[in-house]
């Protein structure tokens, strides 16, 4: 008999965008993402991070000043598209834990993404979010809160 407490696609999925997540350098909010095609294939992923040949260690992490991480970051949801290097991405799934900003969804909509499944929306009363679904619901992306009866999955290295 098969086992019955295998994860389901959606767990699956936002699974590796958190885990693509741990890689990011932001002190303050790491996000991932995932994207997915209709056979349930991975396509790409990333996260937010400096781009090539910019250091981590060079360029500044911090919210507020003069030189902040604001001017340089690209965003988890654009690495992914970015990373499927010219597959073609209509109709697929983008998986984030973070919901996308308003620039995030102008690479969504235009890259032909169907739909966006988010964990949290910390930013939701933002101008940056407000303008985000705005698009995405003209554009007719998809958009829907992460659920599952499982508070977190667990990983181990050691069988
Ligand atoms: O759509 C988005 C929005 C933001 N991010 C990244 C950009 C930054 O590295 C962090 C946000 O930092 P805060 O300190 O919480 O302002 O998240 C992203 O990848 N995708
Ligand atoms: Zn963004």
């Amino acid at each position: 008999m098969k086992r019955k407490d295998y994860i389901s696609w959606d767990e699956y999925f936002m699974g590796v965008a958190i885990l693509a997540s741990k890689r990011s350098k932001d002190p303050n909010t790491q996000v991932g993402a995932c994207i997915v095609d209709n056979n349930n294939i991975i396509l790409s992923t990333g996260y937010n991070g400096f781009p090539f040949g910019c250091s981590d260690d060079d360029y500044p992490w911090c919210r507020d000043g003069e030189d902040t991480k604001y001017s340089y970051v690209v965003h988890a949801e654009l690495n992914a598209i970015l990373n499927a290097r010219g597959k073609n991405l209509k109709g697929a799934r983008l998986y984030v834990d973070l919901f996308p900003c308003n620039e995030c969804a102008k690479a969504i909509i235009q890259s032909g993404i169907a739909e966006v499944v988010y964990l949290y929306d910390k930013y939701a009363d933002s101008a940056a979010t407000v303008a985000s679904k705005r698009m995405l619901q003209s554009a007719g992306v998809a958009c829907r809160k992460f659920t599952s009866d499982k508070k977190s999955l667990s990983i181990d290295f050691e069988k």
